[in-house]
């Protein structure tokens, strides 16, 4: 098991010790709650409180591997249960189960109490997992041609990628060795052989037994070649010279491919313990994860975390799982965030109910967490991409119009309330029709594609960037005055302007011009949409490739 493993497995040890000691005051709670129940057999309250306790008791018991416990809160659990509906329990029926559940139980409790104390231990151990997207990716580029590597690296650097650059073919092995790289661009021909690359891909692959993903560069463009490539799992192929925008373009995909999870869970139950553990079984998994104890912060955190999928209890004490996924639904924003019901509910007309309600899915606990990974993360997964069919632009897959004026409602509205700052920058691209009619419009569509990665990565994840219009893109900048807006923008455009294009043979750069304006200036909207366009139209007067600040 590797180290990434072995330390969630010490979290959930940890987790587990810490139900352990709580346990005993947990069966505690049971008996005290039988008591008040058969000291007033008549208070309905008194009997919902009691099938509360047993109904957690019976989820996190097994979750954490007490299966005897848990199975046995079911069983009272289930002798209670037709009283909820039906209150004609009778005297007899009473006492019997209280000297039962107080016989099983005070043993339980006997039992447990020498537990050991690993509470410090696991709030020591359970920080929040580290956002894994803003970690700088790693190329590694092996090629002894001196030139390509020069114009390879200096397009990536700009993309925000580190490159490392292997010029003799059998330094890559112990490099690999030293620090692993997230793609390997590897020349297909080495002075050791015509196809020394794929073969030292292979070799590695067997040594170390782990595959990286690796992009093929060979001047030749022949149907074996190809093949070679195809059969050492290569990711790509490009030939020399390479066309660096494309290639980018396929570290690009590899790269969120490999980060494709990150799907934020929102995690709403009043059990600390439980909600902590399958927390620490999804953060393990790459899931950005937050645990949420109180149900009636629930719509605070969504605004704020904005979840792509919700993991509800079905009993809390505030109110249900049931009603609180009505509450949720009632937004429009969330009527198609998935909602699943993590419980110990068997009960399947329960079930049906929350499903009614707008839940997606029901699991039952104990589950294991592959299960419970996988199912997840289909649900997350499918989320992200109905949302990002409907909100984001096909071409450079950043939001569309309708998304970023959205977006920019949503902000002002939260900058207001918070009195915090706001900028937005309109950009539009300098001489954007003589590209397409010099070039062709799919060059001009690479053009867009480029300075949508640009954006994307050189600024803040907070950063909420689309495209407006044609070649027009918008940005909103929260928490930031238009003349940082404007000094980070100006960053973003210098790279940007060195990036060089390429349609076919020709190379060729291409510059913007921006308009930047804050909350100074507009208070509404649109009102700083139009701002900020005219600030942009300025930049244009004045002779392009320059922000102007409204
Ligand atoms: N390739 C491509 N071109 C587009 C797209 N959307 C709009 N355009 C083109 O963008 C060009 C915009 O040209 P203009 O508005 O005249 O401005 P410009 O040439 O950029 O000149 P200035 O803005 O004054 O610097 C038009 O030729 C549009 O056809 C698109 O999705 N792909």
């Amino acid at each position: 098991m590797n180290s990434k493993n072995d330390s969630l497995l010490e979290k959930l040890r940890a987790l587990e010790a810490v139900f352990l000691q709580k346990l005993p005051g947990k069966c505690e709670e049971i008996i005290a709650a039988l008591n008040d129940f058969a000291a007033h057999p008549d208070n309905k309250d008194a009997l919902i409180v009691l099938h509360r306790h047993l109904h957690t008791m019976a989820g996190s018991a097994g979750t954490f591997g007490f299966s005897e416990l848990g199975l046995q809160a079911r069983a009272f659990e289930s002798r209670i249960k037709p009283w909820l509906a039906n209150p004609g329990w009778t005297t007899e029926e009473v006492q019997g189960l209280a000297t039962e559940l107080r016989h099983y139980f005070t043993h339980a409790v006997d039992g447990l109490k020498q537990a050991p104390d690993h509470e410090s231990e696991l709030m020591a151990e359970l920080t929040p997992a580290e956002d894994a997207l803003n970690e700088t990716r790693l190329i590694y580029l092996v090629d002894e041609d001196e030139a390509q590597q020069e114009a390879i690296t200096f397009q990536l650097e700009h993309f925000g990628y580190e490159v490392k650059r292997i010029p003799h073919l059998k330094d890559l092995a112990l490099a690999i060795a030293t620090r692993r790289p997230d793609v390997i661009v590897i020349e297909l021909s080495f002075p050791e052989g015509k196809n020394a690359g794929v073969d030292e891909i292979k070799r590695i692959e067997q040594l170390q037994r782990l595959r990286i993903p690796t992009i093929f560069v060979s001047k030749n463009s022949s149907f074996e070649s190809r093949l070679l490539a195809v059969r050492a799992k290569g990711d790509g192929y490009f030939t020399k010279p390479v066309d660096v925008v494309a290639l980018t373009e396929r570290i690009d995909t590899i790269s969120q491919r490999d980060q494709s999870n990150g799907y934020r869970v929102l995690i709403i139950d009043d059990d600390v313990v439980t909600a902590k553990f399958y927390g620490a079984i999804l953060r393990d998994a790459g899931m950005n994860v937050r645990l949420l104890n109180d149900p009636t912060q629930v719509l605070a955190v969504m605004t704020d975390f904005r979840p792509e999928l919700l993991l509800l209890d079905v009993y809390m004490p505030v109110c249900s799982g049931v009603e609180l996924s009505r509450l949720i639904r009632q937004d429009n924003s969330y009527v198609d965030v998935p909602i699943v019901f993590l419980s110990s509910e068997a009960d399947v007309n329960k079930q049906l109910d929350a499903v009614k309600a707008g839940a997606d899915d029901f699991i039952t606990k104990p589950v294991p967490p592959e299960y419970l990974v996988s199912s997840l993360a289909t649900r997350a997964e499918r989320y992200r991409s109905l949302r990002a069919l409907i909100m984001r632009d096909g071409l450079t897959g950043l939001l569309n119009h309708t998304a970023i004026k959205e977006q920019l409602e949503a902000e002002v509205l939260q900058a207001h309330r918070n009195g915090a700052p706001l900028a937005l920058a309109m950009i539009d691209l300098d001489n954007f029709k003589k590209i397409n009619d010099s070039y062709g419009h799919a060059t001009g569509d690479q053009v867009l594609r480029t300075l949508a990665r640009i954006l994307r990565q050189r600024l803040r994840r907070t950063d909420i960037v689309g495209r407006y219009g044609g070649e027009e893109f918008a940005v909103i900048f929260p928490d930031t005055t238009a003349s940082t807006a404007r000094r980070v923008l100006d960053q973003v455009r210098l790279a940007f302007s060195k990036v060089s294009q390429h349609s076919e043979e020709v190379e060729f750069s291409v510059t913007f011009s921006a308009g930047v304006a804050d909350m100074e200036k507009a208070t509404d909207p649109d009102q700083l949409f139009d701002v900020a366009d005219t600030a942009m139209y300025v930049s244009k007067q004045e002779g392009r490739n320059r922000i102007t600040l409204a």
